[in-house]
């Protein structure tokens, strides 16, 4: 617009002058009103705020992580919610609004996840799962749709029977909407009786939903087809290897194999740096050879190694990317830092295998019943990874007895405890080069605690004069 080439457009400026004052009063109206809904809303938040607890205590239960992670991720959301264009001019409100990171629904599917995870592994229902912090109706219901997406109909079952069980006027979960998804997963599951149950149960509720109608036909349908109508209330209790070791159901310690196992200081073969102070050795297991070695590095030293990791960490990859199979964030560190290099050269001197073509530390911190799936270390490539040393950082409380297991052929393996400040040791690889099938393994997921572990793979070059190599077949 040009106003000075024509009166008419300043006449109606006038006009347009008069709207804006309007809602200019509208506009403050409305901002008293947010300021008064923003305080009401601090007021809340500040209620539900009670005096840290140590971070880190409150994540060592899985169920208690998961209800703090909702918790947040809703009490962002309701702070950010509340943001309007004129909070900008708060500098510092708007730098920490910047920074801060909400956690996304596929971190509480993830929670979610893991706690099914757990209970799979652990054989657990949901009550056992809850000794410590209940979830409530809408929490459990929660979960109960991540494990029916997953195709985990009887643990959905039982979470949307717990959510219906304590489900209060209050809950935003809908009643019949329960009802459905326990109807469903039961029929999925394959118990028609009990899908027929929960359908009819619906039907009271809404009888004029044709839609149950026709389910409920289909379910006695295939009830009066199907001979088999497994019972979705008793957990099934077979399990795979890694199942079994991970809940100290088998080891294969015998006590004559026992027997052959040893302890004793040793100085690496000679080693002048060890000559003084020889480390503790115990041979945990003999074939494939698994070495334990105790207090290897100090309190202080883990401490420096966490504090480092912890602004660094991502989610751990396997050889084929981001994968379910292992749920944990990790970085490796360089030698820059001393206790890095320090913590090199004491893995040197004890294998005393060269480090030149190793992988640099790789620090590992667990999730929530986070677990590494059963796997090799070692594939064929050309340097391979001729060894692992696995140090145990920190396991605190950690209630699932297994850190992380050794399984050897389908029906035998070994559980080695995780035990904080000690390292164990084995070869991926025989003296021929090819990998030893017996050393697959895996991470058992966390039941409580909070798991850390520092990986140093060890590869085949410059181990030529070391561990020399062998023409056998079978060695
Ligand atoms: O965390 C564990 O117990 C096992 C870790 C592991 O096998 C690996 O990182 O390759
Ligand atoms: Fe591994």
């Amino acid at each position: 617009h040009e106003f000075f080439s024509s009166t008419d457009q300043t006449a109606q400026l006038v006009e347009k002058k008069k709207d804006l004052l309007m809602s200019f009063s509208q506009y403050i109206d409305a901002e008293e009103k947010n300021v008064e809904t923003m305080k009401s809303a601090l007021r809340n938040l500040l209620l539900s705020y009670s005096d840290p607890v140590d971070p880190e205590e409150i994540m060592r239960d899985p169920v208690t992580a998961y209800k703090l992670l909702r918790q947040l991720r809703d009490e962002l959301i309701n702070i950010v919610k509340h943001i309007q264009p004129s909070f900008y001019q708060c500098n510092e409100y708007q730098y920490e609004l910047d920074f801060l990171e909400i956690p996304q629904m596929e971190d509480l599917n993830g929670a979610a996840l893991g706690l099914i995870r757990l209970q799979e592994i652990y054989k657990l229902y949901p009550e056992d799962i809850m000794k410590e912090m209940s979830l409530s109706a809408d929490e459990a219901c929660h979960v109960g749709l991540v494990a029916f997406n997953e195709d985990k109909f009887q643990h959905a079952f039982f979470w949307f029977q717990y959510s219906l069980n304590t489900l209060t006027e209050y809950s935003a979960t809908n009643k019949k909407d329960l009802l459905h998804y326990l109807s469903f997963s039961a029929y999925r599951f394959g118990s028609q009786p009990v899908a027929i149950y929960f359908g009819q149960q619906l039907l009271n509720l809404d009888p004029t939903n044709d839609e149950v109608k026709v389910q409920l036909s289909l379910y006695r349908r295939h009830h009066l087809l199907r001979t088999s109508n497994p019972d979705i209330f008793i957990l099934n209790t077979e399990s795979s290897n890694y199942e079994t070791l991970c809940r100290g159901e088998i080891d294969e310690r015998t006590s004559k194999r026992q027997r052959a196992l040893s302890c004793r200081y040793s100085t690496g073969g000679g080693n002048p740096r060890l000559m003084y102070a020889p480390v503790k050795e115990e041979v945990e297991w003999d074939e494939p050879r698994i070495i334990r070695y105790h207090d290897i590095i100090s309190d202080r030293e883990i401490e420096i190694l966490k504090n480092i990791s912890r602004p660094l960490l991502s989610r751990s990859e396997t050889k084929r990317g981001v994968s379910k199979i292992r749920t944990s964030q990790s970085v490796f560190l360089k030698e820059d830092y001393p206790v890095v290099a320090r913590v090199n050269q004491r893995i040197a001197n004890i294998t005393g295998l060269s480090m030149k073509s190793a992988e640099d530390l790789q620090v590992q911190n667990y999730g929530i019943g986070g677990r590494y799936e059963p796997h090799y270390d070692s594939g064929d490539d050309e340097n391979e990874r001729i060894a692992t040393f696995l140090i145990y950082v920190s396991v605190a409380l950690v209630i699932s007895p297994n850190g992380i297991i050794n399984i050897i052929g389908l029906h035998f393996g070994v559980a080695l405890k995780p035990k904080k400040g000690s390292a164990v040791l084995w070869y991926n690889l025989l003296k021929n080069g090819n990998v030893d099938l017996y050393t697959e393994h895996a991470g058992c997921p966390v039941l409580k605690g909070n798991k850390w572990v520092a990986n140093k793979w060890i590869r085949e070059f410059g181990q030529e004069f070391r561990r020399p190599c062998s023409l056998s077949y079978w060695e």
